[in-house]
């Protein structure tokens, strides 16, 4: 049963709790198995790969089948069916569409100081995707993460996602993975896959970025292994946070709650809402939902830890509370959702009004799903374009420039202690006069 509470002081309490729920002790354990999954793969390469995969996946491999055949890659298009592979080539184009509007862009500047100052972007070598396949297989996120790499120009993107029974991987996986344009696929996943590409084996080669959500064990290993790699945020188990007010429709955001809750019993799912029988109607509405649910038990979990609806007193308050929850969706299902917009300041993604339920995002709106989780939206944001790109800063200075700036830097060389800073440009200057 999703509990309600009303607007009280251990209101903010419960929140917290619930936003860091994979920050808490019972966390504790879990990184310990993901460090020891990380020391190993690093050691043992391979053969630690395969001794995870035989754990954690109950499928045993040898190492030269961790790859996914061109025969399975071409024998995957006859298994899923043309409305499948229709509506994976729609979101292919909308998503592409999005990301090729946020390219940035390598500028120069030559300014009348004879001072050269710009930005060059340029892709990292090789990236790494993380597609999760635990409890769902998840086309839609090979293309979320395969798209913006492709459109960063990355020249080698590796896929990795765990295998199902017999090693097989989820034929629309493999088919969207061709789509966006992967070539290279791994049968790993967990620990164990984010620690490969991060280290690199004899079979699955090192990457510089990977990016891709996961479950516990797989944001874990991504937050242990950055420094390593590049990664894209903390992408972990689903969120939703919705603010409704009394004209939401109650069966509708039952609905939305339950499409995060069936993620994972780690998922969370929150309701803030002004209007007491909206509430009460949600609870209802969900609990009908549920019972014939394919994923009752893992998405009851779910909303039992993680599941609440609070009864506040104004959108303001709600606004306010969601800022300091910072959801990965965030939902408005009120009157005037562009009238509370401007109060709402950290969100993976907002989905404002009755008819965009966050589900449009999930699949083929064209942003990306891929969003921080667990309050990184206050300090990262979508996976995108810029995930795969770094850019250099450029810099030229004419003879005149540099002289015009001399005095200054040897003043600043000078109160840093550090001569030889001061010497390199008193030597040019020198040179010239
Ligand atoms: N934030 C986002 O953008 C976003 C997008 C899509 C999905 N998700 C989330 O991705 C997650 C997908 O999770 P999933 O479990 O279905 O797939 P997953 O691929 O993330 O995890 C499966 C892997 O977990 C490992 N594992 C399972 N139990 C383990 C154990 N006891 N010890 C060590 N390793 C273990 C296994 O190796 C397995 O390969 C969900 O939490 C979902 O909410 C998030
Ligand atoms: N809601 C997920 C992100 O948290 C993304 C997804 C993929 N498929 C369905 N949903
Ligand atoms: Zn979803």
């Amino acid at each position: 049963m999703l509990r309600i509470i009303t607007q009280q002081a251990d209101v903010r309490a419960e929140l917290q709790r619930i936003c860091e729920r994979t920050h808490d002790e019972q966390v504790l354990h879990k990184e310990a198995t993901v460090r020891e999954v990380l020391q190993a793969v690093k050691r043992q390469g391979d053969k630690a790969v395969l001794h995870y995969t035989a754990e954690f996946d109950k499928q045993t491999l040898k190492a030269e089948e961790l790859r996914v055949t061109g025969s399975e890659l071409d024998a995957a298009y006859q298994q899923v069916s043309k409305e499948l592979l229709a509506a994976i080539r729609l979101a292919c184009r909308q998503i592409e569409v999005f990301h090729r509007q946020r390219v940035p862009k390598s500028w120069v500047h030559f300014g009348d100081d004879e001072v050269v100052l710009g930005k060059r972007y340029t892709p990292v070598d090789r990236a790494g995707l993380y597609v999760p396949g635990g409890r769902a297989a998840y086309p839609s996120t090979v293309l979320m993460n395969a798209i913006p790499a492709h459109v960063a120009a990355v020249p080698h993107v590796v896929m990795v996602t765990p295998p199902g029974p017999g090693g097989v991987i989820n034929p629309a996986v493999l088919v969207a993975a061709q789509e966006a344009g992967v070539q290279e696929i791994y049968r790993i996943g967990g620990a164990q896959a984010i620690a490969a590409l991060a280290y690199g084996t004899d079979t699955i080669p090192k990457v510089n970025v990977i990016t891709g959500p996961g479950n516990i064990y797989v944001t874990l290993a991504k937050k242990l292994v950055y420094g390593i790699v590049g990664i894209d945020s903390l992408a972990g188990p689903s969120e939703v946070l919705i603010i409704a007010d009394e004209t939401a429709n109650p069966v509708h955001v039952a609905a939305d709650l339950l499409a995060q809750a069936e993620h994972d019993p780690m998922a969370a799912a929150i309701l803030l809402t002004t209007d007491a029988a909206l509430a009460k109607n949600v609870q209802l509405a969900l609990e009908r939902q549920l019972v014939d649910h394919p994923r009752r038990i893992d998405t009851e979990k779910a909303i039992a830890h993680y599941g609440l609806i609070i009864l506040v007193e104004s959108l303001q308050a709600a606004a306010e509370l969601s800022n300091e929850f910072a959801p990965e969706h965030l939902e408005l299902e009120i009157k005037d959702p562009w009238a509370l917009l401007p109060q709402i300041r950290h969100a993976g993604a907002i989905f404002l009004g009755y008819s965009t339920p966050e589900a449009v995002g999930d699949y083929l709106a064209g942003p990306n799903h891929t969003l921080p989780t667990s309050g990184a939206a206050r300090y990262a944001s979508a996976l995108g374009v810029e995930t795969f790109l770094k850019h250099s800063s450029i810099i030229q200075y004419s003879q005149t420039a540099l002289q015009n700036v001399a005095g200054a830097i040897d003043v600043l060389a000078t109160a840093e202690g550090l001569p030889s800073h001061a010497d390199s440009v008193r030597r040019r200057i020198q040179q010239e006069e």
